[in-house]
């Protein structure tokens, strides 16, 4: 799997790079330039817009290659070539071209704006000239390529500053970063490309990343999974609780994503009104009722239990949260059961996987959506140490932890951005779990399906729930 560095991990990388390469640092610089510029799309007038570090340096040398190319160059400098210092000195002083220092006129002329103002240094919000700069370069109308990572995006966490380039296309120079494809990642790095400079993924072998990104082939093994000798009872029992009065769709829409990931035998447990109807909207569903507090609930064996989906908070909710969470049943814990887990104290032995989005993680970590999402692998890392369990945090590149190792999915868009999908994916990875996979796999391999799902379909428009479900098969053939 593809990995993911930090920026302070960027240093070593580059420094192994070189090693292996034999070059030293400007030749390296040389090379990311040279391979930046390989990706740049069709032009003829191209404005390099650099900044103070050697994300400028990579700007001032690819300005260079681009006017020996005979194409007609413009480089627009934050930071004058004398204050510059190291790598991105030697840039700008090996520059032969034009150069200013204020915003050109005419934004319109370039067909190519390079944006080569920050990369892995950035520390803080682009304020005054910077900022002035990203709101530039995004309103000019030519096509905007970004080297390493687009300025205003950081790295570790995917947060966008505002502003940030908004790019169209960008180069990752030698490795990638959790922030290209988690939180805002994927709405400002546009086509997303990675150089590795030939060098090999070993050369690294002794830096830890961050996390790893996700791939398609995961789902390779559930084309294996099933054997001809086998029957229902080879594929897991399934118990599926949640749907307080009104909510008998998060259940069964959960139910019945199980169902098709495969799961043997599926049981639903909800009211006592609604439980008649689970047969009626859906066959192969099993189901009980369950009345309430006074109500001791006769919990048939299962393998795996998947708890929360509109589940609710009244008592008849936590009388079943409760006795359920003490039947020591390997649980994927979902929706209002992470609500209910948040308002107690007690020891969760039994949870096997817990899949929050940022709110539900705020209200387990005690804090606020945005310290979250200004730190998804952190929350994502924290969650599964504490509760010891695989951890799956939802939102644009959803990341997956078990507290050891963190993984990022790089599929899947907006249009999942839906009532229900949610109970889907929670049924998929009990699904999975039932028939076998550790929950680690089922997390990764459910979450890879039901973002690929998506993209098979490309709506542009919100996919719904069911949808999604019926179109869940289509991505394994
Ligand atoms: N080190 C190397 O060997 C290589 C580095 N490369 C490039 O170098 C980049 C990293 O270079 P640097 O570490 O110099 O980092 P950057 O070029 O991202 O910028 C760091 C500089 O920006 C300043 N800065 C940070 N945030 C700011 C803000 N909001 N407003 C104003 N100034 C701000 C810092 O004080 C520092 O001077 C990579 O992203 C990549 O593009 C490539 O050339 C490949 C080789
Ligand atoms: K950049």
């Amino acid at each position: 799997m593809q990995p993911l560095y930090r920026s302070q991990q960027t240093k070593p990388i580059d420094a192994a790079a070189a090693d292996y390469l034999q070059i030293d640092s400007y030749q390296l610089m040389q090379r990311a330039a040279l391979a930046v510029y390989r990706h740049l799309p069709d032009c003829e007038t191209l404005l390099v817009v650099t900044g103070p570090g050697n994300n400028g340096g990579d700007g001032w040398v690819l300005a260079e290659l681009a006017r020996q190319d005979h194409k007609k160059v413009l480089v627009w400098a934050l930071q004058k070539p004398a204050t510059l210092s190291g790598d991105a000195a030697k840039a700008a002083e090996d520059y032969q071209g034009e150069v200013v220092y204020a915003a050109p006129a005419e934004p319109d002329q370039f067909d190519v704006v390079v944006d080569a103002l920050f990369g892995t240094g950035l520390s803080r919000a682009p304020g005054g000239l910077y900022q002035d700069a990203i709101e530039y370069i995004n309103q000019c109308q030519a096509k905007v390529l970004s080297v390493d990572i687009p300025s205003g995006l950081v790295g570790d966490t995917g947060v966008a500053y505002i502003p940030t380039v908004q790019a169209d296309k960008t180069v990752a120079i030698l490795n990638m970063m959790p922030g290209h494809i988690t939180a805002d990642g994927r709405d400002y790095c546009g086509e997303l490309i990675l150089d590795r400079l030939a060098v090999p993924e070993r050369v690294y072998a002794d830096i830890d990343p961050s996390a790893y990104v996700l791939k398609q082939a995961m789902l390779n093994l559930l084309k294996q999974a099933r054997k001809h000798n086998s029957h229902k009872g080879s594929y897991g029992r399934l118990l599926v609780a949640g749907g307080q009065h009104g909510m008998l769709g998060a259940v069964l829409l959960c139910g019945t994503a199980a169902l098709v990931s495969g799961a043997g035998l599926i049981q639903l447990i909800t009211t006592q009104e609604q439980a008649p109807w689970v047969p009626v909207h859906r066959p192969e569903l099993m189901a009980l009722g369950f009345t309430g507090s006074e109500h001791q609930i006769h919990i048939p064996p299962a393998d795996v239990l998947i708890l929360g989906m509109g589940l609710g908070s009244s008592q008849w909710s936590k009388a079943l949260w409760q006795q359920l969470m003490t039947a020591n049943i390997p649980t994927v814990l979902d929706a209002d059961g992470l609500n209910l887990l948040a308002d107690c104290d007690e020891a969760a032995d039994s949870i096997a996987v817990m899949t929050p989005h940022p709110k539900e993680a705020a209200r387990l970590l005690n804090c606020a959506v945005k310290d979250i999402q200004a730190d998804r692998i952190k929350a994502v890392e924290t969650l599964a140490k504490r509760y010891q369990c695989v951890v799956v945090l939802k939102g644009s590149g959803t990341i997956i932890s078990d507290g050891e190792e963190n993984f990022i999915c790089p599929y899947g868009s907006a249009d999942l951005a839906t009532a229900g999908t949610g109970d889907v994916l929670a049924g998929m990875i009990g699904g999975l779990m039932a028939q076998g996979f550790s929950a680690l796999q089922s997390a990764q391999m459910a979450v890879v399906w039901h973002a690929l799902t998506a993209d098979h379909c490309a709506l542009g428009r919100c996919l719904t729930a069911s949808d999604l479900i019926r179109h869940l098969p289509e991505v394994l053939i």
